[in-house]
């Protein structure tokens, strides 16, 4: 399928007597055009998720295909992991992270530019990106010129950029506040529905957490799904 799947995905830190075992059956889809989010408790399991469906960790067993692509079955299946991180997986995070002395524009663009897109191309995207997200006015300008809010759309069109199939967020919303928040989270399911991009939301985020259709918990190292379609269809049933 499109979008992510994952199976039986374990991952153990070390070995013998000190061995952690951070995943230890986790299983997930995520649909193209899909947000979904992701919640547990500090040490379940979250970031060593991320990191195992970002290519930055090896897992230790298991299974995962991201659009249409099987990556991990009890090993890597792909020979170059940086382009998979480059070509298929946006990023994004808690803070921006946006270069301090690219502008805007470039800042987006970048990632295209270093996958080998011509400049012109790759800085028209951008800017198509950027007013889609309702930033294009600040093109031109420095990261430093911009509200938290608006270098958080910045780091979306920047995840977009290469058109990934999978886009995984770490606490986006974490720095803003309430209306921004649900802003962004609006802004990542026009684009997933648009672009047809599978995004996992890892979130603690009271504010946000109501607005997704699906939940995975995660809780020691195993996954499960929260029954999200009933919450709406409780909403829905006449009294
Ligand atoms: N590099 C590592 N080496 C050994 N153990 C690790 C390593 N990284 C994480 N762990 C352990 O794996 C378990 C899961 O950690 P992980 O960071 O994935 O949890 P988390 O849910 O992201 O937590 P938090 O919300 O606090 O960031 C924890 O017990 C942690 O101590």
């Amino acid at each position: 399928m499109e979008g992510i799947r994952i199976e039986g995905l374990r991952k153990r830190y070390g070995a013998g007597d000190t061995a952690v075992d951070a995943l230890k059956d986790v299983n997930l889809t995520v649909a193209a055009g899909e947000v979904v989010g992701l919640i547990g408790p500090s040490g379940s399991g979250k970031s060593t998720l991320l990191k195992c469906l970002g290519a930055v960790v090896e897992p230790s067993g298991g299974r995962m295909t991201l659009g249409g692509q099987v990556i991990y079955d009890d090993g890597w299946k792909l020979a170059d992991l940086r382009a998979l991180r480059r070509d298929s997986i946006g990023f994004v995070f808690q803070a921006p992270y946006l270069i301090p002395f690219l502008d805007v524009t470039d800042n987006v663009a970048l990632l295209p530019m270093l996958a080998g897109r011509p400049n012109g191309e790759a800085r028209r995207r951008a800017l198509e990106l950027l007013q889609a997200l309702d930033v294009g006015h600040r093109a031109k300008a420095q990261p430093s010129e911009l509200s938290g809010g608006e270098q958080q759309r910045v780091s979306i069109a920047r995840a977009l950029a290469n058109r990934p199939p999978v886009i995984l967020a770490d606490e986006p919303t974490a720095p803003l506040d309430s209306e921004r928040a649900l802003a962004v989270v609006r802004i990542l399911e026009d684009m997933a529905a648009r672009h047809r991009t599978a995004i996992i939301v890892v979130t603690h985020d009271e504010k946000i957490i109501p607005t997704f259709k699906r939940i995975y918990h995660i809780r020691d190292g195993r996954t499960y799904e929260e029954a999200g379609e009933g919450r709406r269809l409780e909403e829905g049933v006449p009294s």
